[in-house]
């Protein structure tokens, strides 16, 4: 069986394809690299540098390799650049997807997998935590609107195409390979700068409230798509809240960090609390969270230590 994984040499995407591969896949790799890294690209899989907005060199692959699935992650990832330029990011995240999507009906694919945000969907107007799907999004920045625009194109598709999908809504997803510079998670910028003896910044009081969820059981619930949670939309979350406080002391403790924290002005936009519901996940797809906050530090530490020496 063959997949296409977008976005295949990011964060994310990349340990997507590791699971695909150690599970017997054949995959392809699209990746621009804007953000991507060739090393971050398992050595068996085949990857190809283009655009998804590049209809032509797109619709080419998909004639060439006649695609079983489609795991759909290259993006536009930063809700910040989304504001400044909606207009790149409503190219990247819709049309690119489109193009995708297209071709996915054209040439047959069994399933598109869809990597959503569950962080920025919702909005800031929610009153139940954890979350659940049965919340209509209310995006309140560009990144959220497109992507969950593009929902409404897959389940477009579904009902006039009969092209099969699955929406996965992430938390805040953290783990080996997440970029620590520009427009990153608070995770990677954290660990950078406690292994370089840097001033770490908490945004305001530092009690915002997130769901850090793992990136290997990020992958896995990619891998548990391919065959469960038809035409649905999924949370990927723990339903387990941190704030940044507690995060800075959980990080402080595994590097060995020797600072206190700096506490700067709130960050503009900043939602004060987003955690999700994984009822459905675990009912549909059989997955739960595997790694918990701790463990998932430490993994994550072990690896920026090996891999980003100061
Ligand atoms: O140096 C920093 C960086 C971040 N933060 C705080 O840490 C929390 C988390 O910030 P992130 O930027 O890591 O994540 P966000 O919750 O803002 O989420 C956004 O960035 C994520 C990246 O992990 C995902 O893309 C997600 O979909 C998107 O909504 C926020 O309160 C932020 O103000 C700091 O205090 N100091």
């Amino acid at each position: 069986m063959k997949a296409l994984v977008t976005g295949g040499a990011g964060f994310i995407g990349s340990h997507v394809v590791d699971k695909l591969i150690e599970n017997g896949y054949e995959v392809v790799v699209v990746d621009n690299l804007s953000r991507g890294k060739k090393e971050n690209v398992n050595k068996d899989a085949t990857l190809v540098v283009a655009d998804i907005r590049d209809e032509k060199t797109i619709e080419e692959l998909f004639k060439e390799h006649n695609f079983s699935y489609v795991f759909h992650l290259a993006a536009q990832a930063s809700v910040s650049v989304s504001v400044k330029d909606p207009v790149e990011d409503a190219n990247v995240n819709i049309i690119g997807s489109l193009v995708l999507l297209k071709n996915s009906i054209k040439y047959g694919v069994k399933k598109f997998i869809f990597s959503s945000t569950g962080g920025a969907i919702y909005g800031d107007d929610v009153d139940i935590f954890p979350t659940p799907e049965s919340v209509f999004p209310k995006p309140i920045s560009p990144y959220g609107i497109a992507k969950f625009s593009f929902e409404n194109y897959l389940r477009f598709a579904k009902k006039e195409f009969g092209l099969n999908y699955t929406v996965l809504r992430y938390a805040n997803v953290y783990g080996p390979r997440q970029d620590p510079f520009g427009e990153a998670g608070v995770v990677a910028i954290f660990t950078m700068r406690m292994l370089n003896g840097e001033d770490v910044i908490i945004n305001g009081d530092g009690e915002y409230i997130r769901d850090y969820v793992y990136v290997e059981d990020v992958a896995d619930a990619n891998l548990r798509a391919l065959k469960a949670g038809d035409g649905m939309e999924i949370n990927i979350g723990t339903s387990q809240g941190t704030s940044v406080n507690q995060l800075f002391d959980y990080l402080k403790k595994i590097t060995g960090y020797t600072k206190d924290p700096v506490y700067g002005p709130p960050r503009k936009g900043d939602i004060r609390k987003s955690l999700l519901c994984y009822t459905r996940a675990l009912e549909e797809l059989r997955w739960k969270p595997k790694v918990d906050i701790e463990k998932g530090l430490r993994l994550t530490v072990e690896w920026f230590k090996r891999n980003f020496k100061a």
